[in-house]
């Protein structure tokens, strides 16, 4: 290994496994040693998890790099990049390890790559803590390709909790440099819709009760705009049995927000509704122009960007306090953190700003 091998502490603030997840893709994009400790401290179950190992062989794979101590349960990794070749991987956690989170991990390091990468990824699509796929199809893809991020995703299978099986292709071209972003203004909301599933031997009456309970809770507070939340039975395309849902909200100035919730094991259809309804309104009520998981899952890209962007947004979260410290630690960007104080601003809105490390592509 180089001598110059950075240490991150995977037990600060949020101290989970998105620590792990920037710094290895931070690491692979800059080409620099990275050695991790204290993996996911804070969590009940220390260690990597099936999904962790498997979004760091990924990265290892991509640039061609080494990985020691990479087993499961361990708390300790270094990985040594090498070149970032593109080209066909595969991963698989063979269990509901999410593959949006593997997405997370893998994507900043295909647009450092040398030509277009192709990544199937194997897991659970729709599973807890973790970006359903339908957000990261409908939220996150299209604010992120803002940063010129040119990306396809194709949802072979869904995959849930706890059998997984879920399959996506995600297919992403090199960039030169990322473009910074501007999201100050809200506007005004002008759709909500969403999708409501059940599937596997779930009956088809648990996707109308979340989607019900859903309309109704929104209705209260939102009152002048149609809500169309389809209620959908997944019969193809669909491995093992669940149930959950995700609502989506639209602005006039582009802004895209989601609340969601998956079904779990006694808990009322119409409470899965309630929940992802209420996670919305929070979310629009905050005045800002993304959702609280947005906000943690862009920082990476405002530090990587050459230049400087701005968003508004809600409280910030202790997983985007968390990104922005690996950002700052790893590369040379700079964020600042601010209470909005314009008229449209209310007691939650905040702005994060950052000077963009312009990060270049020596490959391209
Ligand atoms: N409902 C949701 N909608 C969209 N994104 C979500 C949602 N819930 C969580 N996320 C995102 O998923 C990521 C979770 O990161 P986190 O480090 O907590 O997960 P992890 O790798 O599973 O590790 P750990 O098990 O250690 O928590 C964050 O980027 C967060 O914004």
């Amino acid at each position: 290994m180089a001598a110059t091998t950075f240490e991150m502490d995977g037990s600060v603030m949020e101290g989970g496994g998105q620590i792990l997840r920037l710094s290895a893709a931070l690491s692979c994009i800059h080409g620099t040693s990275i050695k991790i400790n204290k993996i996911r401290a804070g969590r009940s179950t220390p260690g990597l998890r099936p999904q962790h190992l498997m979004g760091l062989e990924l990265v290892r794979d991509m640039c061609t790099g080494s990985l020691e101590g990479a087993v499961i349960g361990s708390t300790e990794v270094s990985l040594s990049p090498g070149t970032i070749k593109g080209g066909s991987h595969i991963a698989d956690t063979q269990t509901a390890g999410s593959v949006t989170l593997l997405m997370q991990v893998s994507m900043p390091c295909a647009l450092f790559a040398q030509g277009p990468s192709e990544l199937c990824l194997k897991g659970g699509t729709n599973a807890e803590m973790a970006p359903q796929i339908d957000y990261t199809l409908r939220v996150f893809k299209p604010i992120v390709e803002r940063f010129g991020v040119n990306m396809d995703c194709d949802l072979r299978m869904r995959g849930y909790y706890p059998k997984g099986g879920g399959e996506v292709v995600l297919k992403v071209n090199p960039v030169k440099e990322l473009i910074p972003i501007n999201m100050m203004e809200r506007g005004h909301i002008t759709k909500i819709y969403g999708r409501a599933f059940t599937a596997g031997v779930l009956p088809s009456k648990l996707a109308k009760d979340m989607s019900t309970a859903a309309v109704r809770t929104i209705r209260k507070e939102i009152k002048d705009l149609y809500i169309n939340i389809q209620s959908l039975q997944e019969k193809e395309k669909a491995c093992g049995n669940g149930n959950g849902i995700i609502i989506i909200a639209e602005s006039s100035t582009g802004c895209i927000f989601a609340g969601s919730a998956l079904g779990k094991k006694g808990v009322y259809a119409d409470k899965v509704g309630i929940e992802a309804a209420e996670m919305l309104l929070r979310n629009v009520r905050h005045n800002g122009c993304v959702d609280e998981f947005l906000q943690d899952q862009l920082i990476i890209y405002m530090a990587l960007a050459k230049g400087t962007s701005r968003i508004r947004t809600g409280p910030i979260t202790l997983h985007t306090q968390t990104a922005i410290h690996v950002a700052e630690q790893l590369t040379k960007a700079t964020f600042a953190v601010r209470k909005a104080e314009d008229e449209n601003a209310n007691n939650d809105t905040y702005i994060i700003e950052c000077q963009g490390a312009g990060v270049e592509n020596p490959n391209l």
